[in-house]
């Protein structure tokens, strides 16, 4: 669905400094029908800028890619007509009735007027916004506007959609709710989804995989379970009490370092008082082991915690910093001027 080597950007900076922003920098993307990628990455990481090349809005300055079996570069046309583009933020106006942003979408795609209104029922119950048709879309509420972009994304019925931070501004049940129905298109109606996120949870909770990227270049991909396996392991903290009163629990501590340590890929080891501190790369099968040779030395554990790693540990392994200190470190500068973005 996506195949793209070496997409960069380059952009030239307006006012009295000038200079040049280098935002994409030589970008492969492979992605297959049916899949659901997340596209991760603080703010100004070019995210946006890598996806309105691949949606036609921007030219790259270098590289080349096929959208939808179609060349970039050779046919924007029919790259535009084989995917849906949802915008940060969206593109409806606030005083027209959804009814007409429907007509209107259609419009843009050469479409009856007949069929566009039947794509929208269609899409209206897929997407929860049945009954709405008349209401002024700045009446809607947050998820509702947020889905009926997606629908309007999706009126010509492409195979693939690019949704930009679909869920940003959204509050927490109503993110939930759209992640749902995100899941929904993938799964019932087979498109593929390439959407990007600077949250770590929606990114997690909603990709099969991911795309991280950092000041224009990809740092990682995989699923987000892999992606975390690869980084450090789980962590795990258990706690052990001494077996007699002759024993004080930092010794038995140790000596449950000691069985802990010989668990296969163990590291990190640190002892504190009763508490033993390690990763290992698999928490949930090591679990059972470290329990029957604790047993077995008669070590009694009162308390046991594994934690998968966050993305941000992945984040943090890769580029150094945490994916939030990267975002509070985002200058207001470098925001970019966003443009209008309707692909039709
Ligand atoms: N039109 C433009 N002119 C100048 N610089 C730009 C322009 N568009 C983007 N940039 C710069 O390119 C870099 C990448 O921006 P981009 O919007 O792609 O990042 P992003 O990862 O999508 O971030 P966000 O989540 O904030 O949208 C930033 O430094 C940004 O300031």
């Amino acid at each position: 669905m996506i195949k793209a080597r070496g997409l960069e950007r380059r952009f030239r900076r307006k006012g009295r400094n000038g200079g040049e922003v280098h935002a994409v920098k030589g970008v492969d993307l492979d992605v297959s029908a049916g899949e659901l990628v997340g596209f991760l990455g603080p703010n100004g990481a070019g995210k946006t800028t890598t996806l309105r090349m691949l949606t036609t809005l921007l030219k790259p300055t270098a590289g080349e890619a096929t959208v939808g079996g179609c060349d970039l570069l050779a046919d924007p046309l029919g790259v535009r007509r084989r995917i849906g583009y949802v915008a940060q933020g969206g593109g409806t106006a606030p005083a027209s009735k959804v009814v007409e942003e429907v007509e209107f979408q259609g419009r843009l795609y050469r479409m009856s007027k007949a069929d566009a209104l039947a794509r929208g029922a269609t899409l209206a119950e897929q997407l929860d916004l049945a009954g709405l048709d008349q209401r002024q879309t700045a009446t809607l509420s947050g998820g509702q506007r947020r889905r009926l972009d997606i629908a309007l994304g999706l009126i010509h019925s492409p195979g693939l959609v690019f949704l930009d931070e679909p869920s940003t501004g959204l509050d927490p049940q109503s993110r939930a709710n759209l992640w749902e129905h995100i899941r929904r298109l993938r799964d019932e109606q087979g498109v593929t989804v390439f959407l990007t996120t600077h949250y770590l949870d929606e990114a997690d909770a909603l990709s099969d995989r991911l795309i991280v990227i950092d000041d224009g270049k990809i740092v990682a991909e995989g699923t987000p379970d892999s992606l975390k396996a690869r980084v450090s392991g789980d962590s795990v903290v258990i706690e052990v009490t001494p077996e007699s009163a002759a024993e004080s629990a930092a010794e038995s501590a140790a000596e449950a370092a000691e069985v802990a340590g010989r668990l296969e890929g163990a590291h990190e080891m640190t002892v504190t008082d009763g508490t033993v501190r390690f990763r290992v790369p698999r928490g949930d099968t090591a679990m059972p082991e470290l329990l029957r040779a604790l047993d077995a030395r008669g070590i009694t554990m009162t308390s046991m915690q594994v934690h998968r790693p966050t993305l941000d540990d992945v984040f943090l392994t890769l580029t150094g910093r945490s994916l939030r200190d990267a975002e509070e470190g985002a200058s207001v500068e470098d925001a970019p001027e966003k443009e209008a973005t309707h692909v039709a």
